[in-house]
């Protein structure tokens, strides 16, 4: 027969002295806005093959041959346009680092408790995270990948290089991953409410709003990438949240990168069609990104603005990522405290 152990009584799962490591991670960004930092940045990036899955000789000789000589230049200048220049960082490194300051402070009745960032491409690394929680005591890490919707590019190489670095060790930590979030009750309600309290703030109506998440090549979602059903579940989720039809909340896929076919409907001709169809204010939310970024403040907050205007639109509104509002905070505790059940 078996013995239950009451709550109250039952042995705590943290010993004294044993503390549990948190450690928030994103996708990582240049450390510096000029053309040797993005590239430092892109090589790192574009040679995991998580992101692109062909790393053979003609995807070398591309790599090296064209994209790494030209992409940093220009990229660069996109970069300059974003940059936090008090903190001379990109935004996206400003941004977690307030997350995991806020969650620390939120989390710091439990003493030993300990919340870091880091970065799956760049700085900080996941391997300097990981070694600074062991070396502040840490036995168990909860790793948290800052992805609502799960895909291989983002998530799981988070989990690849998490692995790679406890594989050096002889004596680890206990591991945790948290899991998506995509229609998570806390996250659609948290981006409903930031959705709503930016609207408020505008000076115009929008006519409909355009959901842009960051796309993929088709071809991965073929091979069984769960990405784009958690984009549309996302969306449906905040439809229903919202009280909108899917006409007038769309779900749109940004940030395509090469030749091949990726996710459609494409942000970019979706905003040039809705102009030339006679929309003249719309907003644009991105729920797929944890944080804003060279993807959500250039380009969909300038690039995108300005097709739509380009193209006959007038009005143009991007609403901010969840960031480190309050909203975003009270999805990343509960997130982060529903994984720790059972170690704190
Ligand atoms: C085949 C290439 C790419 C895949 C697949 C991909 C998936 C993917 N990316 C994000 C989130 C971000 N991507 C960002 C930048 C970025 N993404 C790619 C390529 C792929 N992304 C490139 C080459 C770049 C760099 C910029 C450029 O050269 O165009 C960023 C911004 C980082 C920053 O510094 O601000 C984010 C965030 C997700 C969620 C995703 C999954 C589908
Ligand atoms: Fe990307
Ligand atoms: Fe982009």
């Amino acid at each position: 027969m078996t013995t239950v152990v009451p709550i109250e009584t039952a042995k705590p799962a943290v010993q004294p002295g044993q503390r549990v490591g948190v450690l928030l991670i994103n996708l990582g960004t240049p450390d510096t806005a000029d053309a040797p930092g993005v590239r430092v940045y892109l090589r790192e990036f574009l040679s995991d093959p998580r992101v692109i899955e062909d790393q053979g000789l003609i995807w070398q000789l591309v790599l090296n041959g064209i994209i790494l000589r030209r992409r940093p230049r220009t990229k660069a200048l996109d970069y300059r346009k974003i940059w936090n220049d008090e903190k001379n960082e990109s935004p996206l490194k400003t941004i977690t680092r307030s997350q995991s300051d806020k969650l620390a402070s939120a989390l710091s009745d439990r003493e030993h408790v300990v919340v870091d960032w880091a970065m799956r491409y760049g700085n900080p690394s996941i391997r300097a995270g990981i070694d600074a929680l062991i070396a502040k005591g840490c036995e168990r890490i909860l790793a948290v990948p800052l992805y609502p919707q799960y895909s291989a590019s983002t998530s799981a190489t988070v989990c690849d290089e998490v692995f790679r670095v406890l594989s050096r060790l002889r004596a680890q930590p206990t591991l945790r991953v948290t899991p998506p979030y995509y229609e998570d009750e806390a996250y659609i309600e948290a981006l409903a409410t930031s959705i709503e309290a930016h609207l408020a703030t505008l000076p115009f109506k929008p006519e409909l709003i355009v959901a842009s998440f960051h796309g993929m090549p088709k071809s991965y979602v073929d091979k069984g990438d769960p990405y784009q059903g958690h984009c549309i579940a996302t969306t449906e989720a905040l439809r229903r949240r919202l009280g909108m039809e899917t006409s007038k909340l769309l779900l749109t896929f940004q940030s395509r990168f090469g030749n091949d076919e990726w996710l459609q409907p494409y942000t970019d001709k979706t905003m040039e069609r809705l102009a030339k169809e006679g929309v003249r204010r719309i907003a644009v939310v991105t729920p797929g990104f944890a944080a804003d970024c060279l993807e959500t403040l250039e380009e969909i907050a300038q690039e995108n603005a300005e097709i739509f205007k380009h193209n006959g639109g007038e009005q143009f509104a991007a609403i901010p990522c969840l960031n480190d509002s309050d909203p975003g905070m009270d999805v990343i505790r509960t997130l982060v405290l529903r994984e720790l059940q059972g170690w704190i």
